[in-house]
């Protein structure tokens, strides 16, 4: 392991700026594959303080004077205060003060290429072809908050933003640079004293400025990373923060050092905590001498660890998936691939059905996990479009949406719904695997390919659950539902969830 060579001037300048880090427990080395990490010097015990950060060293829009220089009221007349576009802003133009700004012995080791799919070629994004990643990249979407709100803010100062220094600072891929640190090593640090839920000054006065989610780094992306709670930073269940996709980017900031720690599936050894002056690295766990020292990034899937931080995670899986992958792997099964399948089948006039659904569903795709079960909600949707129209109306009338309850009837349309799903992709889990025996292989494709093994390996062990349920079913369950009269209703005289 080898220190890397700018490591030495970051941990000047930390300390210059009164961070303390405690230089006989841990060192920042370079590990090969995890860049940049922190390693235990010695044996560490639970609950030691690692390093501090006073409040004043992270950069975010609340201790950057570019907000207040530019003026308040000009910074919301360019949509800054919503969305991602000042925060990134703040970090350009700091940056762009080189060794005049607080955190230039900071943003001096800050990573300018990333290997993250927002610079992958188009025939690199070909390789994640099926999975949830392709979607969701948003590199259009942040090229238009560059153009439509930074370039002309610029514009408007140029004794901020002086012109020969445009190319080098503030150009779109200096932007996509800046977004891409935000996204991979940022942190919500709350105020002190601010009750969870409540909001701030900021807040109250411009309620808008937290309603941008649809930028290339939604709000709830970060938020789901590391979010504090009882004075302690720590990632959140992505599922627990639908509510929460609205949030406060002044609460975003980049915190020098806690950054450095590198994340690996339920690893976590260190936490950061926050108290009213300063934020801490504290160990979670004992830490042996040569470990590691790992915080958690919210044991993420590899579609979002790939997109958010250009990584993914290959540890042992779980039964009932076998081998070596992520365990937080996920795979989304769009609603409208389980109407196409269905539609052949459906009873009465599917498109009101859908609508009606569409209307009290919490979302239009289904997440399968790696424990193999089909989501109840996809089940509830194939027994609605089969339901026979007495059923419907009746259903209809109750406000009530079918149980996610696995009957013979359903279960065809799932096999058929997860082979569809299967053929998104260019290749097969078979062709897939061989493909990672390559040596050669480029780490992106590499990556790429690992993502798609992940999702396929869901829905292939899905798949054979439900054949296997078919097959004790007694064979074909359509000759089975014949035999036993008309199909009743699945979720019919039960209590809905709705
Ligand atoms: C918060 S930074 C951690 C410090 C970083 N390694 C550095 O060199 O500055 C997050 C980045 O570290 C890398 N990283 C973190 N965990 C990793 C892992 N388990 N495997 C490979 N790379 C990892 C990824 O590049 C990610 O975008």
């Amino acid at each position: 392991m080898a220190q890397s060579d700018s490591t030495p001037a970051f941990l000047t300048w930390f300390t210059e700026h009164d961070g303390i880090m405690d230089t006989s427990s841990m060192l920042l080395a370079i590990v090969p594959g995890h860049g940049r990490a922190a390693i235990a010097s010695r044996d560490i015990p639970e609950g030691y303080t690692l390093f501090e950060i006073p409040r004043g060293l992270t950069l975010s829009l609340r201790t950057s004077s570019l907000p207040e220089k530019f003026g308040i009221s000009a910074w919301r007349k360019h949509g800054l205060h919503q969305g991602w576009a000042g925060l990134i802003l703040c970090m350009m133009w700091e940056e762009s003060l080189q060794e005049l700004s607080n955190w230039s012995g900071y943003l001096s080791i800050l990573p300018s290429s990333f290997d993250t799919p927002m610079f992958w070629s188009e025939e690199e994004l070909a390789e994640l072809k099926g999975t949830a990643v392709v979607d969701k990249i948003g590199r259009g979407d942040a090229e238009r908050d560059y153009h439509e709100k930074v370039t002309p803010a610029i514009r408007s100062r140029l004794d901020l933003f002086p012109p020969n220094v445009h190319d080098k600072f503030f150009s779109v891929e200096q932007y996509h640079v800046m977004g891409s640190r935000i996204l991979s090593r940022s942190f919500r640090v709350e105020p002190w004293g601010k009750e969870e839920g409540e909001e701030d000054d900021e807040e109250e006065d411009g309620a808008e400025a937290n309603t941008s989610t649809d930028n290339a780094m939604d709000v709830d992306e970060l938020v789901e990373r590391r979010h504090p709670e009882k004075g302690q930073l720590e990632p959140e269940e992505a599922s627990d923060e639908e509510d929460d996709e609205i949030e406060d980017t002044a609460d975003i900031a980049m915190v020098p050092m806690a950054d450095m720690l590198n994340a690996r599936f339920e690893s976590e050894n260190a936490k950061l905590f926050y108290e009213e002056e300063v934020l801490k690295m504290i160990t979670t766990k004992e830490i042996q001498a040569g470990e590691q020292i790992w915080n958690t990034y919210g044991d993420l899937p590899n579609s979002d660890l790939l997109r958010r931080y250009g990584h993914v995670d290959v540890v042992t899986l779980r039964p009932p998936l076998a081998g070596e992958g992520n365990p937080a792997d996920v795979v989304e099964i769009r609603a409208d691939l389980v109407v196409e399948t269905v539609s052949s089948r459906a009873q009465g006039n599917v498109q009101n059905r859908v609508d009606w659904w569409l209307e009290r569903a919490d979302d239009d795709a289904f997440v399968a996990e790696s424990d193999c079960e089909v989501p109840k909600e996809l089940i509830s949707l194939v027994h609605l479009l089969l339901l026979p129209e007495v059923d419907w109306l009746k259903l209809h009338a109750q406000e009530k949406l079918p149980k996610g309850k696995l009957t013979p009837e359903v279960l065809p349309v799932v096999i058929e719904v997860l082979q569809r799903r299967l053929t998104a992709y260019p290749t097969s889990l078979e062709e897939d695997v061989t493909l990672l025996e390559d040596p050669t292989l480029s780490t992106n494709k590499r990556n790429a390919i690992v993502v798609r093994v992940g999702e396929k390996r869901i829905l292939q062990c899905t798949l054979e659950r439900i054949q296997a349920l078919q097959q004790s079913a007694g064979g074909n369950p359509d000759k089975k539902r014949k035999d036993t009269g008309p199909t009743r209703h699945p979720g019919g005289n039960k209590k809905s969830r709705r």
